[in-house]
C-alpha cells in the first residue's frame, strides 16, 4: 500500500509555561481553541499532514511542558527534532527574555543544524502588549531565523508558521538550499501581521506552496505526556467539601437537634426576636434534672421573646466551651489540609514517575 505521506518531520515547541504552546498545536492540528489553562505534564504530541511544495509532509508536533521541573524530560526530545519552535507571549516580557535561555538549551541539547522558528503568541491581545514586534525582529535577525506573531485564539499565522518551518526543513533535507536565504527581512513580517485576513504578498506566495492538508484525527499521546487530570482534582474538591460539611454539622449539634423538633413545639426564640434576660451559666443540679435545655451543653441562658413575651431557657455554650470548640475546629481543618497536601504530593510524584517511565520507554523505542 502506498504511503500516505512523503516525509515525516518531527517538530518541537518550547517556551515558558503559559505562552500558549499547547493552544498553538491544538489550533494547528484540530483548528480549535480553549481558554482554560491546564499546564502540560511532561510531553505530548499531535499530528497533521500538510502539502508543501507538492509533497505530503506529515508533521509530528511535540508539545513540551514549560515548567522548569520537566526540563530533564523535555530536553531528551530535542535531539530527535528536525525543527524547533520557540514561543513567547507578547504580553509577557519575561517569556521573551527567556527566549535566550531556550536558545541556549537548543544549542546544548538539539542536533546541530536543527531548523528554528520564533513565534510571538497571543497577538490578539494588542492592548496588553509588552514586547514590541521590532524587538523580536531584531532577536530573530541575530539568530538568523524566521519570526511570526501568532494567535492561537484568533487563528492568526498558525498554519503559516508551521508550514514555513516544514518548507525550510524540506528544502534543507532535499539537499536543495531554500530559493532565498534562510533569513530575509520579509520573513520577519508576519503575513497579514497580527490581523485576520488581508493576506500580504508573502502570504499569497506561501499559500501556493504551503498548503495545509486536512487535519488528521491521528493525534494521540503514545507515551510520555498528559494533561493534568481534572477529574482527580474535582474528586479531591468534593471530598474536601464533604469533610467541611461534616465538620460544620459537628460544630452545630444543638442547632441541628432543635431544628429536628416539630414546628408546633418550636421554642419561641426560634421564630421570634429575643433578648437575653440571664447570661449563659452552668446548670445547677436542680436545673439539670428539670430543664431539658441543660441536656446538650450543661449551660443555659434565660431569654425573653419580644412578641409573645415568653421567657424560656435556651441551651448555650460557656466561653471555655466555645474556645475548645474553636481549637477543635482549627485542629480538624489543619488535619484535613495536611491530609490533602500529602495526597497532592503523592499524586504528583505518581504522575511524574509515570511520565518519566513513558519517556524512558519512548526513548528506547526510537
Ligand atoms: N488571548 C490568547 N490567549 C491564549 C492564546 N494562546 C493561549 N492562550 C491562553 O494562554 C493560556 C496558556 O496556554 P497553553 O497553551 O496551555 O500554554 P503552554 O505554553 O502550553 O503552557 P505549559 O503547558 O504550562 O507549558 C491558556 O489560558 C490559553 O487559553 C492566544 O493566542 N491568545
Amino acid at each position: 500500500m502506498a504511503k500516505a505521506y512523503d516525509h515525516l518531520f518531527k517538530l518541537l515547541l518550547i517556551g515558558d509555561s503559559g505562552v500558549g504552546k499547547t493552544c498553538l498545536i491544538i489550533r494547528f492540528a484540530e483548528d480549535s481553541f480553549n481558554n482554560t489553562y491546564i499546564s502540560t505534564i511532561g510531553i505530548d504530541f499531535k499530528i497533521r499532514t500538510v502539502d508543501v511544495e507538492g509533497k505530503k509532509i506529515k508533521l509530528q508536533v511535540w508539545d513540551t511542558a514549560g515548567q522548569e521541573r520537566f526540563k530533564t524530560i523535555t530536553t531528551a526530545y530535542y535531539r530527535g527534532a528536525m525543527g524547533i519552535i520557540l514561543v513567547y507571549d507578547i504580553t509577557d516580557e519575561k517569556s521573551f527574555e527567556n527566549i535566550q535561555n531556550w536558545m541556549k538549551s537548543i544549542k546544548e541539547n538539539a542536533s546541530a543544524g536543527v531548523e528554528r522558528l520564533l513565534l510571538g503568541n497571543k497577538c490578539d491581545m494588542e492592548a496588553k502588549r509588552k514586547v514590541q514586534k521590532e524587538q523580536a525582529v531584531k532577536l530573530a535577525r541575530e539568530h538568523g531565523i524566521r519570526f511570526f506573531e501568532t494567535s492561537a485564539k484568533s487563528s492568526t499565522n498558525v498554519d503559516e508558521a508551521f508550514s514555513s518551518l516544514a518548507r525550510d526543513i524540506l528544502l534543507k533535507s532535499g539537499g536543495r538550499r531554500p530559493a532565498v536565504p534562510a533569513f530575509r527581512s520579509r520573513d520577519l513580517e508576519p503575513p497579514g501581521g497580527c490581523r485576520v485576513g488581508a493576506p500580504t504578498e508573502a502570504q499569497g506566495q506561501s499559500s501556493k506552496s504551503l498548503r495545509p492538508g486536512p487535519r488528521d484525527t491521528e493525534h494521540s499521546m503514545p507515551a510520555g505526556g498528559q494533561r493534568r487530570g481534572l477529574p482527580q482534582g474535582s474528586h479531591l474538591c468534593w471530598l474536601l467539601c464533604f469533610f467541611t460539611l461534616k465538620l460544620c454539622q459537628a460544630e452545630a449539634p444543638v442547632r441541628a437537634e432543635q431544628l429536628s423538633v416539630s414546628t408546633s413545639n418550636l421554642p419561641c426564640w426560634l421564630v421570634e426576636e429575643f433578648v437575653v434576660a440571664e447570661e449563659c451559666a452552668q446548670c445547677s443540679n436542680f436545673q439539670a434534672k428539670t430543664t431539658p435545655e441543660c441536656g446538650s451543653t450543661g449551660y443555659v441562658e434565660k431569654i425573653t421573646c419580644s412578641s409573645s413575651k415568653r421567657s424560656e431557657f435556651k441551651s448555650c455554650r460557656s466561653a471555655l466551651m466555645e474556645q475548645h470548640l474553636f481549637w477543635k475546629f482549627e485542629g480538624a481543618i489543619v488535619g484535613v489540609a495536611l491530609v490533602f497536601a500529602c495526597l497532592v504530593i503523592v499524586r504528583q510524584r505518581q504522575l511524574d514517575r509515570k511520565a518519566l517511565e513513558k519517556v524512558r520507554k519512548q526513548i528506547e523505542s526510537i
